[in-house]
């Protein structure tokens, strides 16, 4: 089935939690509209950008994009930017059911509003390996009061200004800042709504309704621009089944921790007193944060939906205990006879030191001391057409120049801007080591969510302190690691992950955190683009690709 969407992207005025800002809107609508589709329906979505100003693409984060690699929706990578007042159009087919999402990928539009769910059922006739009443869905996030351009802008300025902690966290686009939803004898300092409009219906609560007995498929995106988000649902247990569009070995948690890029499906059961709601809650987690509990509603029906409930919002594990997000990411395991890693070693290994650097006095983060310069002219038509004044030529390194210490700031803090390619012989096998290390500042690492293109990834293993090629790959997961195409690195610690090059394309593979990737942090992987036939011509236009019309 065809499936066609018309889009118009637009600034409005909106208040997703009380407090009026500019976002970025599609038709109208914040969070965008949802996509729902059957596995193998062709995705149509012409889009309009009336944004002044600024130019659009759209990413479709988890799909795959196979034999379409230039509606991946990354600007300068695989198509020019959607420039104002133009019309574009995507197409692409959902290979594969599961829970995924869109947003923009240039700038910092996702943190600007510019998001939504994309929802691929099975095939007609398929059934899930487990059963559900009903389906329920939400994007969760992180939101700023500044314009993403200003904190776009605190990033490459001397001195540096970070874009801080967020104002906010949103479940489905609503929130409540400086004026919890929760009675005020339980928050102090609450209450105090200031220039908050708390009666605008942008900012009510959104609401999951749940009839007593029946049982709920919760699909949840973190769509977060910086926090790491753990999701509880009061009194209730949550079974784990799906992440990111593979199915898992159910297990049972009290909460969940989810980092940006990540979508899971969780299973929950109406099973409690059936005369009151409770909350649904994130709070951020990794990092020191004085952001208030981001809070919805899952009504009982047939309660109303606005009677709040009396408890006090629930609270997370520390945001500091990363052994528990350690040890919760290690529960998730594929589910029997689905998709195992190739046992046999990789055709190739990539280690990847990440530091946090400076260039010209800028904070900057590096890969293997590299940090990711964006082209003008899309790298897929440089690759096609072998431009080679597109892109350095050079590539990256494939190890970290040695000895390092991972546990200090990094003593040369000079790094390099680059935009060199990782090319792989097509159907290759590839391993990829990420090295967290210590930030510029002492003592301090920070978790990054790595996020692939084009693929997904087998997380065949994490471990604390610096990676042993020879030890640490002898324990790999070749029996049920888990299928996914974002994973976080902890702080101090590494993350082994497995992928088949075997996507004619262009694929970026970079944190997902807004911020990093707005710093450098990201490299172009690349294989089979002489297998592809001649591009569209709508993606090209710009750098390069002006001139050079195949
Ligand atoms: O990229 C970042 O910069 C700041 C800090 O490390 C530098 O001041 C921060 O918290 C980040 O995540």
């Amino acid at each position: 089935q065809i499936r066609h969407y018309q889009w118009k992207v637009d600034y409005l005025y909106f208040s997703p939690d009380c407090i009026e800002k500019v976002i970025i809107a599609i038709n109208g609508q914040y969070p965008g509209p949802t996509i729902r589709a059957h596995a193998g329906d062709t995705i149509v979505v012409e889009l309009q950008n009336f944004l002044p100003t600024a130019g659009v693409v759209i990413h479709w984060h988890g799909i795959h994009q196979i034999g379409t690699p230039w509606f991946d929706g990354t600007a300068f990578v695989s198509q020019c930017p959607i420039n104002p007042g133009e019309t574009f159009t995507y197409k692409f087919i959902v290979d594969r059911a599961g829970t995924f999402f869109y947003h923009g990928h240039i700038g910092m539009q996702r943190a600007a509003g510019l998001y939504g769910s994309l929802i691929v059922d099975l095939r007609h006739g398929e059934k899930e390996p487990f059963a559900y009443d009903g389906d329920l869905r939400i994007a969760i996030n992180d939101w700023w009061h500044r314009s993403v351009y200003d904190q776009e802008t605190g990033l490459i300025s001397i001195p540096f200004r970070f874009v801080g902690d967020p104002q906010s966290l949103l479940i489905e686009g609503r929130g409540r800042y400086n004026c919890s939803l929760v009675p005020t004898s339980f928050v102090l300092g609450s209450g105090d709504c200031v220039n908050c409009n708390i009666s605008n219906p942008q900012c009510q609560p959104f609401v999951l309704p749940v009839e007593p007995g029946k049982t709920y498929r919760l699909r949840i995106a973190n769509v977060a621009s910086l926090s790491s988000l753990n999701f509880i649902l009061e009194g209730h247990k949550l079974t784990i089944v799906e992440a990111d569009g593979y199915y898992v070995d159910p297990v049972v948690v009290e909460n969940l921790d989810l980092y940006s890029g990540e979508t899971y499906s969780v299973l929950f059961t109406a099973n409690q007193d059936a005369s009151r709601n409770y909350w649904a809650a994130i709070n951020v987690r990794g990092r020191k944060s004085s952001t208030p509990t981001g809070l919805a509603v899952l009504n009982y029906l047939l309660n109303p939906s606005s009677m709040l409930p009396s408890t006090p919002s629930p609270v997370s594990p520390a945001w500091n205990d990363f052994d528990y997000s350690l040890n919760q990411s290690k529960l998730i395991l594929a589910r029997k006879g689905y998709e195992v890693p190739p046992p046999a070693k990789a055709d190739r290994e990539l280690i990847f030191l990440t530091t946090q650097n400076k260039i010209d006095g800028r904070i900057k983060w590096a890969i293997n001391n590299i940090t990711y310069a964006p082209t003008s002219t899309p790298v897929l038509a440089a690759l096609k057409y072998g431009w080679k004044k597109a892109y350095d030529l050079n590539p990256p390194p494939d190890y970290p120049s040695r000895p390092f210490n991972i546990s200090a700031p990094p003593p040369n803090v000079n790094a390099k801007f680059g935009s060199g390619v990782y090319k792989f012989q097509f159907d290759s096998v590839v391993d990829v080591i990420i090295q967290n290390t210590n930030t510029l500042n002492p003592n301090n690492s920070e978790i990054h969510p790595w996020h692939l293109h084009g693929h997904d990834f087998w997380v065949l293993g994490h471990g604390k302190g610096v990676f042993h090629p020879a030890t640490d790959s002898q324990s790999y997961n070749l029996k049920n690691a888990p299928l996914k195409n974002t994973v976080a690195v902890f702080p101090y610690g590494w993350v082994a992950l497995r992928f088949r090059a075997d996507n004619p394309g262009v694929w970026p593979f970079h944190c997902h955190i807004e911020a990093h990737l707005h710093m450098g942090m990201g490299v172009i992987f690349a294989e089979g683009w002489d297998r592809l036939p001649k591009l569209p011509k709508s993606i090209l236009g710009c750098g390069l690709s002006k001139f050079y019309i195949p």
